[in-house]
């Protein structure tokens, strides 16, 4: 697929994704959606990649669902409004979810279900969907430039794309309704403070920033970076029993024997690892019935 609204640029196992409609703040559309799941899903399976860092072209990180379509943003017109019965259905149902348009939601679900760590550098403005996508991203960097905002309530719409499962837990529930209710748009040091983002960095050293972090990332045990990631957020589920967590702990744990045998072996020889597992290939079997079921 060539893509018209993203880069997706490897280097050094690094995938950087770019949202790029620089003209446009990088707002949002159905087809930086469709390539935004195509591209997450490719970089899941793509073994030339470790971990994804994605940015925004230009000087915005993404300015939010692209309103000059005016105020259909929803993708149904108003005789079309579906029950909640409905989309209970059409979400059972993957050949009708786009009839209803669900744009950040499939975008989210990509990102949840990557097999790959996911870094945001949050570049500039990232308000509405363009703040709700990188929650499901494991780490936010951001500038000093960068300005960020659950701004929804300003259009009397409620937060989207699964954010309400994420922001709170990411947050805390105190900080996460502050945001939501005041419908403010804030700076990169209030998101610092508020525990959003791990870093604030100068413009120009953001990308190097994020890359520091995901390129030893990107040297790990592919298998054990993807089933961490899997762990956490099952657990973060909270819909997972502790028992229950324990076996599957002890499960992953044998998993990691084969990367882990040869971290060991490194380690004791004073060298670096040789890590040979692939995530397109060797997850054990349980990996696909946990994305399929659990924690969504
Ligand atoms: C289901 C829904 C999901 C959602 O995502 S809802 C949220 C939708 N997004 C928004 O409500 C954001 C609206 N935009 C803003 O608040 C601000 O912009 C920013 C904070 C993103 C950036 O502010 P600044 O740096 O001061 O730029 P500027 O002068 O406001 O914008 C430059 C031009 O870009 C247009 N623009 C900005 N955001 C959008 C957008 N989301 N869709 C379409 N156009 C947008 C503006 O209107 C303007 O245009 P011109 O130069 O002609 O005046």
């Amino acid at each position: 697929m060539d893509y018209s609204t993203l880069k997706y640029t490897v280097s050094d196992r690094v995938l950087t994704l770019t949202l790029n409609r620089p003209q446009q703040l990088n707002a949002f559309t159905v087809t930086m959606a469709n390539e935004l799941v195509h591209a997450f899903e490719r970089a899941s399976e793509d073994d030339a990649v470790g971990v994804v860092v994605v940015t925004g072209e230009g000087r915005a990180f993404c300015a939010g669902m692209d309103l000059s379509v005016g105020g259909n943003v929803f993708g149904l017109d108003e005789s079309q409004q579906p029950t909640l019965e409905d989309l209970h259905k059409r979400l059972d149902d993957p050949t009708i979810i786009d009839g209803v348009r669900d744009t950040g939601g499939r975008v989210t679900l990509a990102i949840y279900d990557c097999k790959k760590p996911v870094i945001a550098a949050i570049n500039g403005p990232a308000v509405g969907i363009g703040i709700t996508m990188t929650l499901a991203m494991d780490i936010r960097l951001a500038s000093e430039k960068a300005r960020m905002g659950f701004v929804f309530g300003r259009l009397g719409i409620v937060l989207e794309a699964c954010s309400s499962w994420f922001l709170p837990r990411i947050v805390g529930m105190a900080k996460a309704l502050d945001w939501v209710y005041s419908a403010d748009i804030f700076d990169a040091q209030e998101a610092l403070v508020g525990g959003l983002v791990k870093s604030v960095h100068a413009q120009d050293e953001l990308l190097e920033a994020a890359y520091a972090i995901a390129r030893p990332l990107a040297q790990r045990s592919p298998v054990a970076n993807a089933l961490a990631r899997r762990m956490l957020y099952r657990n973060s589920a909270y819909a997972h029993p502790l028992d229950a967590h324990r076996v599957d702990s002890l499960a992953v744990f044998y998993t990691s024997q084969g990367d882990g045998r040869e971290g060991v072996r490194a380690f004791l020889e004073k060298r670096d690892a040789r890590f040979t597992t692939r995530a397109s290939s060797d997850m054990p079997s349980f990996y696909e019935d946990w994305l399929a079921r659990d924690g969504k």
